[in-house]
């Protein structure tokens, strides 16, 4: 699985590393062997032809490697903590996870309760966020989420009254490209952000593939809307996670 991290002024891709997951139940009881292997000192990741030894690896350098050992909270704090930071200073971030199906998208993403290391990426930045809100001082924030899934090219409200209805990307001359009618939902705390995220979770579209029995054959956007009041002045930037 990759992991990008954009960062939204220059909209250019700032950093990309790699997560390696363990093998599953599935692949050990299938004998598969471990063919993927990182040096995470030099961020490169090899991949060795299974059956062949004296073929060379095939070698890929990022800007981070995290093999089977790693936890999602040394990801996030190495990756995702600067990015969610900066947000709560006024930038836009794109946290973006990508690969093929059942490589731990939604397992970095989402996370497990169990063991709490293992906590996702999202849960994370509303730990976050709702803690910079709480030492802040002579300033109010407003905290809205919204989320998104595209199944099958067609954009669905996964917080909406009909998460059935299909939505339309349009394009606004000076807010962009946006979903028209997809809902906000103004959250005011750590659990309430997580009721948000668990009820759009239920609404996506859970398919069966053969590499993954939970597969959410979908994509899909959770995105959290800052706005900071303070002093007479008001910006406001999203942050996104993929
Ligand atoms: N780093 C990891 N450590 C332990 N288990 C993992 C890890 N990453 C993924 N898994 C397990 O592998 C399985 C597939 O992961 P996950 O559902 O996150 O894949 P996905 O990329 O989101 O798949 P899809 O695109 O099909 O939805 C899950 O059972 C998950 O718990």
């Amino acid at each position: 699985m990759k992991f990008y991290q954009f960062d939204v002024i220059t909209d250019k891709p700032e950093m990309v590393v790699v997560r390696c997951r363990p093998l599953n139940d599935r692949e050990k009881a299938l004998n598969c062997k471990m063919v993927v292997s990182v040096d995470t000192s030099r961020c490169q990741c090899f991949i060795q032809k299974p059956g062949t030894t004296e073929e060379p690896p095939k070698q890929f350098t990022f800007d981070g490697t995290y093999f089977i050992s790693h936890h999602t909270e040394e990801m996030y704090n190495e990756i995702a903590y600067p990015l969610v930071e900066g947000v709560t200073e006024g930038y836009n971030g794109t946290i973006f996870a990508y690969g093929q199906t059942g490589s731990g998208k939604s397992f970095t993403m989402q996370g497990v309760v169990d063991p709490p290391s293992q906590k996702g990426v999202i849960p994370r930045a509303f730990d976050h966020v709702f803690e910079t809100i709480q030492c802040a001082e002579n300033a109010k924030f407003l905290v809205r989420a919204s989320y998104l899934e595209i199944y099958r090219e067609e954009i669905r409200d996964l917080l909406g009254r009909d998460t059935k209805q299909k939505l339309e990307l349009k394009e606004h001359p000076e807010r962009g490209i946006y979903v028209r009618d997809l809902s906000m939902h103004t959250v005011h705390s750590v659990g309430e952000c997580e009721r948000v995220m668990e009820l759009g979770w239920k609404n996506r579209s859970v398919g069966y593939t053969l590499m993954n029995k939970d597969s959410s054959r979908s994509h899909s956007i959770f995105t959290i809307y800052l706005e900071i009041f303070n002093t007479g002045t008001c910006c406001s930037y999203p942050a996104h996670c993929l």
